[in-house]
């Protein structure tokens, strides 16, 4: 099945939202339901784009028939042993966290307290259809994603350690090492842990909403259903995201405004790895935040559920079209609805056979260390999944398989047909397996094991050779995956440089892959870690330069819209045509600001960028070609080590030959360009922190040619490698060579 995307609509708040200012509004299909956004161009008032989602929710609509119509439909298939996640997208002020989190008045309450009050309640019944056998317990966890690091919101912040927690995969699951977690076995525990645990929350006001959450913040309800030695483990999932801000609107400060780079690179992360997915490429960006590490959104099996929330106004106009538009291609991707399994909290008995009735409702064993979210995704994409007959929690007297897929397809009441869910009955059996009543338990753990392997195998198998021109190029992710080595093992002490320094090299990776829009919007987001640095401003005007002559021939409209948008875009004339587009910080640029592009600059380019349209235009002839910046490092302790801007010269185009390399040199050299901290530490003389500092300072300089030292001379040259420690360094080559 496919994500579920609903819009919500905010109501007018407060008198200075004014009814006359309200341009987006809801609509019906030709079957009645309401389903669309309408809301105009921005560039022609008199067009409109209209947007097809699941559901659409307006003004008016209570907490409680949103919960009703989307979110408890669900909490059966969660007891059937579906994981559910929800989550929250929009910008900022349009009210996320009063979708999740509610106020305190019970009519106000949000989808959390409701989904948590609905759990424990049908928590009892199952205790209580099962004759008191299945005990049902509850835990929860909750953390944020503040500046991309997570932190557990049951600590309070100045238990925090800096770098926070960290998040690990396994099975293909991410999960934050370290997260406490809370029995929770009735509503008021959870209350009083909840609003706890939410003064614990990053929140700040900024000039678009006087609360505004600076953090993603996630909450897991892990609901266990035990009977004897059986357990069935699933998770509901709560996400209230951070909104972006279009900072030309926010007036932030600094430290806002250091906030907000890090949402809005998360989100457009979330954006990019939408598009992947719609677009079906291998290569899905997820690493490239936490947020969509642990989202990993169309990579987990189960319910997914995206609420976008809208702001009715025109003062969010051009921000509201842009999480319009990647919420209406999120809806395209595609979830695996597959339950987890049964555990065995006691070692099987292998020896003893397993008859009648009993063998019909048992599950292979599995030991409880992989009791959560166990299923192999290889072997379940594959369908390969025995068909499972654990009845301990169904409905009094109803064969369990068949109640339980009848109702999942049936609960879903703001379908189109189109959207419906597959039944488990239709998923393919290729192993022709009958059914688990035709095997012992024995051989169906074989059969799964052997899948297993195969999917391993296989999917090893067909992992890209990376040589088409849109991979990152090896060296390149060498020196992302060096770099993010070093920050999650703290090794990169300064914060925020690091954080600046992701920015680069997602932009290098952009750029690799020819995403000049999407490079250009990285190198802008680095810009306040990097104050004045001239260097980078220069890659910054370049790329715009570029972006604006290649648009120049081919200003195509971006907007998703659906066919009645389409059809008045298409009888615009081009120039008129609007460039609606999802930008970093939610901001869309007006067309018309733009003049044209020099003409002998234009290309013939059939490509666009999809996600960005530059609004300044810098002549060609204007920008500095060299793509090399110096990095300046803000704090004094460290300033020593940086290289300062006359270093730059190592890399320029100079007269001086390379020596001829010896062996030695190049094995030297070899070590240095690997940007391998544990081999340039080995080096005679270089710790950790030389390493450390010889790796960004690489990092910084000409990335496009590699930017790899090919002289001793230019070794010399770099700060901290002084003729010294290079000629120690040579030395200490023989030893390492023998
Ligand atoms: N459906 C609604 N009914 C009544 N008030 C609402 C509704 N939606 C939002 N609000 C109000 O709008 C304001 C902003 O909402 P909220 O803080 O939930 O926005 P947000 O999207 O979470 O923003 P941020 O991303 O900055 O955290 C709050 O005062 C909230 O109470």
């Amino acid at each position: 099945m496919s994500v579920r995307v609903v819009a919500r609509i905010r109501p007018l708040l407060g008198s200075r939202e004014l009814d006359k200012d309200t341009i987006v509004r809801a609509e019906q299909d030709s079957d009645g339901k309401l389903n669309i956004v309408r809301i105009p161009n921005p560039k022609n008032e008199a067009e409109e784009y209209s947007f097809t989602f699941n559901s659409v929710y307006e003004m008016e609509t209570t907490q409680e028939e949103l919960f009703t119509n989307e979110v408890a439909p669900h909490l059966k298939s969660l007891f059937n042993g579906l994981d559910v996640m929800i989550f929250a997208y929009g910008v900022t002020g349009t009210g996320k966290t009063h979708t999740m989190r509610g106020g305190l008045k019970l009519a106000e309450r949000g989808i959390i307290p409701r989904m948590l009050s609905a759990i424990y309640r049908r928590g009892k019944k199952v205790t209580k259809d099962s004759g008191g056998e299945t005990e049902v317990s509850v835990s929860i966890s909750y953390y944020e994603i503040y500046n991309d690091k997570v932190y557990d919101l049951f600590e309070p912040p100045e238990k925090r350690s800096l770098a926070g927690l960290k998040v690990m995969e396994n099975n293909g699951k991410n999960f934050v090492v370290g997260l406490s977690e809370r029995a929770c076995d009735d509503l008021k525990v959870f209350e009083q842990l909840y609003i706890e645990a939410n003064n614990n929350r990053s929140t700040a006001g900024t000039k678009l909403n006087a609360q505004s959450s600076r953090s993603h913040a996630i909450l897991t309800v892990k609901v266990t259903q035990a009977n004897g030695d059986e357990q069935l483990i699933s998770t509901a999932s709560a996400i209230d995201l951070a909104g972006s801000e279009d900072n030309r609107r926010t007036d932030n400060n600094k430290e806002r405004l250091v906030e907000s780079a890090s949402i809005n690179k998360s989100l457009f992360v979330l954006s990019s790895c939408i598009d992947a997915i719609g677009k079906g490429e291998k290569r899905i960006p997820y690493r490239e935040s936490k947020m969509t590490r642990i989202l990993n959104i169309g990579q987990n099996n189960g319910i997914t559920i995206m609420i976008l929330n809208l702001a009715p106004l025109r003062s969010y106009h051009l921000d509201t079209l842009s999480s319009l538009n990647v919420s209406s291609r999120a809806k395209r991707i595609e979830v695996r609805e597959i339950e987890n399994e049964v555990v065995f909290t006691q070692p099987p008995r292998k020896t003893a056979p397993i008859t009648g009735t009993s063998l019909q409702q048992r599950q292979p064993l599995r030991p409880l260390a992989n009791a959560h979210n166990t299923h192999a995704n290889a072997a379940a994409q594959k369908g390969d999944k025995p068909a499972k007959a654990f009845s301990v929690y169904s409905d009094k007297g109803k064969p369990v398989s068949q109640v339980r897929r009848t109702n999942s397809t049936s609960k879903r009441p703001s379908d189109s047909a189109s959207n419906a869910r597959p039944t488990k009955m239709a998923r393919p059996n290729p192993t022709g397996v009958r059914s688990t009543t035709d095997m012992t338990s024995a051989k169906i753990e074989e059969l799964i094991e052997r899948k297993v392997q195969e999917a391993l195998a296989n999917r090893a198998l067909e992992q890209p050779a990376s040589n088409t021109s849109n991979e990152i190029s090896e060296a390149v992710q060498r020196r992302l995956d060096a770099l993010e080595k070093r920050i999650e093992s703290g090794e990169a002490e300064d914060d925020s440089r690091a954080e600046g320094l992701r920015f680069l090299l997602m932009a290098k990776q952009h750029k690799e892959r020819g995403e000049d829009a999407s490079a250009l919007k990285m190198y802008e987001m680095a810009v306040p870690f990097f104050p004045g640095q001239e260097k980078l401003q220069n890659k910054i005007n370049h790329l715009k330069a570029k972006i604006a002559a290649k648009r120049g021939e081919t200003m195509k409209p971006l907007v998703v819209v659906e066919p009645e948008g389409r059809r008045a875009l298409a009888t615009a004339p081009i120039a008129q045509r609007p460039i609606a587009v999802t930008s970093l910080d939610g901001a869309i640029d007006e067309p018309e600001q733009r003049p044209p592009p020099k003409a002998r600059k234009i290309r013939q380019s059939t490509q666009s960028d999809a996600d960005f349209n530059g609004s300044a235009i810098i002549q060609a002839d204007d920008y500095d070609d060299d793509d090399s910046f110096a990095y300046r490092a803000a704090k004094s302790k460290k300033s020593r080590s940086k290289p300062a801007k006359s270093a730059l010269r190592i890399f320029a185009d100079d007269a001086e030959a390379p020596e001829a390399a010896t062996p030695k040199t190049r094995h030297l050299l070899d070590i240095v360009n690997s940007r391998d901290v544990a081999l340039i530490k080995s080096l005679k003389g270089v710790g950790g922190k030389k390493a450390n500092d010889l790796i960004e300072f690489l990092e910084l300089q000409n990335e496009d040619d590699g930017g790899n030292i090919r002289t001793l001379q230019q070794l010399k040259a770099v700060p901290g490698f002084g003729p010294a420690t290079v000629d120690r360094a040579y030395e200490g080559i023989t030893a390492l060579l023998i």
